[in-house]
């Protein structure tokens, strides 16, 4: 079995909306990553901020080409944890569905609410069945860390956040809106899910800073959000954004220490080795390296 991850930090980024040119690094270099899952959404790049090695992949691609509900999440988070990332940071426009979080707000989302309904939700499956915990999906230490670098920039910051992912890509009608308030949503959008929980299968702490376009649909004196409104609000927020990137690598402390996620599949798998699927491990020789990878 290989060792535990490296005490070098490696962030990965999944940069969203209004984000796709890149988060500003230091030394970078464009490199085209396969996975066995398919195509991930772009080449990746990776680079320095600060002494800090951060791999950036595009969500929606170059040029914004992939859908929310077309994203190949799986090869995505494959194609970080092969190009070495130890932690994955999600950057993502959201509406908000409480007066609280203003258009113009950052919000460390902490839960998910997934709606949904046409995603492939797991790199495990028949031959190789596994049930990683979900119960707390965010990893908290690297949160709290990218709450203090956000809360420098001078946006105001949102230690927490339920966010409710929904299909898309159509945004959500005003009853559902307010049906998600219902539930305890304070957010939305289309992305979190299932990323999140590819990320927890591929023991990569995860951690979302959403900035908050919008006030989605739930005010019946307002117009419903509109993607001009995203965009407006991210064109102004990508140099915040980056600006938070930047302080987190600042304050991460040198060495890096294991996380609770680190381990997620310890207990997790429970299909027989006699009657795992062969092909199927062999795919998840980056994303369970830890158990599957090619040993020392
Ligand atoms: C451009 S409006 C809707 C779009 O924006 C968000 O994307 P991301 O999370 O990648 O920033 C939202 O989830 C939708 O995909
Ligand atoms: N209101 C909204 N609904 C879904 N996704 C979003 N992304 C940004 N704003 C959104």
């Amino acid at each position: 079995m290989r060792a535990e991850k490296s005490t070098s930090w490696h962030i990965g980024v999944l940069g969203g909306s209004g984000l796709a040119a890149g988060i500003g690094l230091e030394e970078a270099q464009e490199i085209e990553v396969a996975s066995p899952f398919g195509a991930p959404s772009a080449p990746v790049v990776t680079g320095r901020l600060g002494g800090v090695r951060f791999t950036f992949l595009a969500r929606h691609g170059k040029g914004h080409a992939i859908a929310p509900g077309e994203v190949n999440y799986r090869a995505n988070i494959d194609v970080l944890k092969r190009c070495g990332a130890t932690d994955v940071l999600a950057l993502s426009a959201i509406g908000s569905l409480c007066e609280a979080m203003a258009p113009g707000d950052m919000v460390l989302v902490d839960q998910f609410i997934d709606r949904t309904t046409a995603r492939t939700g797991s790199f495990f499956g028949s031959g190789l069945v596994a049930h990683v915990s979900l119960a707390d999906p965010t990893c908290e230490r690297l949160r709290t860390l990218l709450g203090k670098a956000a809360g420098q920039t001078g946006a105001r910051v949102h230690p927490s956040g339920t966010y409710v992912c929904i299909e898309g890509p159509q945004f959500s009608t005003r009853a559902e809106s307010r049906m998600y308030q219902g539930w305890g949503g304070e957010v939305i959008g289309m992305t979190g899910m299932p990323e999140a929980r590819l990320a927890r299968e591929a023991e990569l702490p995860y951690a979302m800073l959403g900035m908050v376009t919008d006030y989605d649909c739930w005010r019946v004196e307002e117009a419903g959000v509109e993607v001009s409104h995203v965009l407006a609000v991210m064109q102004a927020n990508a140099e915040v954004a980056r600006a938070a990137l930047r302080e987190l690598a600042a304050r991460l402390p040198r060495k890096r220490t294991p996380a609770p996620a680190d381990t997620a599949l310890d207990h997790a798998l429970i299909t027989a080795p006699e009657a795992r699927d062969s092909a199927l491990v062999r795919k998840l020789d980056a994303v369970a390296c830890r158990l599957f990878g090619e040993r020392d």
